[in-house]
């Protein structure tokens, strides 16, 4: 038995809390795009006075109209031509949110013996927050409050995910961020109410940090040097960027025989040249998916963008534990890397991975094929393995798959043409589009999937197949399958 598609409940239940941290209605958007722009004139004046560098190269703007639900919130607009490779903004490490300035600060007794980064920097930003004295208030003013991650999304909104494959993974983020956050609270929060209101320091507001930090922060301040760094977390993305190059980069200043002077900044680079006037932009990750842009970015590329590599699917496959080889196939596995269970990640346009057919086999595998894991046949198994072995075999992945393919497509609730006719029609709220191009793209990928199968099942009588080949290697049969004359000879009688 092969379990296809991991199983995640359809309906969650993510409290919103209106107020402070979250205001979500279009008209709410666009009053704090307007508080935000206005915070940003501080954020300039003081940036100017800490040192940083670049603030006249560009500026902060709100990217479209105020009143749009839909667009990217505020980014940075050159003020003259940027060169490629051009340091744009660089910011000085004695303003990043990192581990160094929770050392610095009064919470850094409580946070010694806690080893995730994210949960230290949210300690210290909640912190920050509610300290009106902080020394990155102008920064704390204008950060976002409300985020467009299907994490903060409605319960009304997240219904428009049923049957994708996000939603399992929202569920599984808000999962995460509510352990952790148990725990800091069992730890940290409970056992300190003078440092840290059980008000503020709430399962929402952390879940907000969480949000800001996968939005805001970027290679390479990420994991142990994770760090939130003012000014060139303004940068949006840009799809048409195609560079691979890192747009932020941390560069270390100073005199080297003056070592104590020296300082790390994080410089804004340009990926591209950028005229006048346009918006500076870098790309955030070339590989990821829509379902990741959304669930780190609240964002997707639309299908307007007529590109699919941002279509894409994980689908897990695994070795049953009740097949009676179970030990065998999972011994082949794990001697080719794998293990019991795999993610595969698919990509539109692209066809099943060779590795994802080849463990597909494997765990078909049964019946007069089983002679191929015998421990003779151990060192060439996967080789064999990664072209057709038997026709029951090969029948047997394709069932696997069409029937298992067939139930996710059954999960959704709307079908590829309604997708495509909601969204050409258009006037769709942002959430909502997010919506239906994740579950579009995961429908196409799934679709192609199965007419690739289909296509396979229809061929089965006129693929080669192990015996075949084992003839062919063996010089009994000709390249165009007929015996060869001595064979003929031999067996006629
Ligand atoms: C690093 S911040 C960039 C600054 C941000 N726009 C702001 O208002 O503070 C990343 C966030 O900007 C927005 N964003 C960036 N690029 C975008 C794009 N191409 N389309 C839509 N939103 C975008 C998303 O809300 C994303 O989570």
């Amino acid at each position: 038995m092969i379990s296809l598609f991991s199983h995640y409940p359809r309906h969650l239940s993510i409290q919103q809390v209106p107020g402070f941290l979250f205001v979500c209605n279009a008209h709410g958007q666009a009053c704090v795009l307007r508080r935000r722009a206005a915070a940003v004139v501080e954020l300039w004046k003081w940036g100017r006075e800490q040192g940083v560098v670049g603030l006249d190269v560009v500026k902060a703007v709100v990217v479209g109209k105020e009143e749009e639900e839909e667009g990217e919130g505020l980014g940075l607009v050159a003020q003259r031509a940027i060169v490629q490779g051009e340091d744009v903004v660089s910011v000085p490490e004695t303003l990043w949110i990192n581990a160094a300035a929770i050392d610095d600060s009064v919470i850094a007794p409580f946070c010694q013996g806690l080893k995730t980064p994210w949960l230290r920097i949210a300690l210290l930003l909640l912190h920050e927050k509610t300290n009106p004295n902080s020394r990155w208030r102008p920064y704390l003013d204008a950060l976002p409050l409300a985020l467009d991650s299907p994490l903060f999304w409605s319960n009304e909104e997240l219904e428009e995910l049923q049957g994708t494959q996000l939603l399992g993974s929202v569920a599984g983020y808000v999962d995460y961020v509510e352990k952790e956050f148990n725990k800091l609270f069992q730890d940290v929060i409970q056992a300190n109410p003078q440092i840290f209101d059980p008000n503020v320091f709430t399962l929402e507001a952390f879940l907000w940090v969480f949000g800001i930090l996968r939005s805001r922060t970027f290679v390479p301040l990420t994991g142990n040097d994770l760090a939130l760094v003012p000014f060139a977390d303004l940068v949006n993305h840009g799809a048409r960027i195609r560079e691979e190059t890192a747009s932020w980069v941390k560069k270390s200043t100073g005199l080297f025989w003056k070592a104590e002077k020296n300082t790390n900044m994080l410089v804004l680079r340009a990926p591209i040249n950028f005229l006048p006037g346009e918006q500076v932009l870098m790309q955030y990750g070339r590989s990821k998916s829509n379902g990741e842009l959304a669930l780190d970015y609240g964002f997707v590329e639309g299908h307007s963008m007529g590109s699919s590599i941002r279509e894409s699917l994980s689908l897990t496959l695994e070795i049953s534990e009740t097949d009676r080889f179970a030990d065998d196939k999972l011994d082949i596995a794990e001697l080719n890397g794998l293990d019991r269970s795999v993610q595969f990640d698919l990509l539109r346009g692209q066809g099943p991975p060779d590795t994802m057919l080849t463990f597909l086999r494997l765990t078909s595998l049964t019946g007069a094929d089983a002679f191929l894991l015998e421990a003779l046949f151990r060192n060439s198994v996967w080789g064999h393995l990664s072209l057709p072995v038997s026709h029951d075999n090969e029948e047997a992945v394709c069932l696997t798959m069409l029937n298992g393919l067939q139930a996710a497509l059954a999960g959704y609730s709307t079908t590829t043409e309604e997708d495509i006719d909601l969204l050409d029609r258009g006037g769709l709220s942002k959430r909502k589009e997010i919506a239906i191009v994740i579950r579009l793209g995961e429908k196409r990928v799934l679709q192609e999937l199965q007419t690739w199968f289909e296509g396979r099942m229809a061929g089965l009588d006129s693929l080669e197949y192990y015996a075949e080949r084992r003839l062919r290697d063996l010089g009994l049969v000709d390249d165009t399958g007929s015996m060869t004359p001595w064979v003929l000879c031999f067996l006629l009688p």
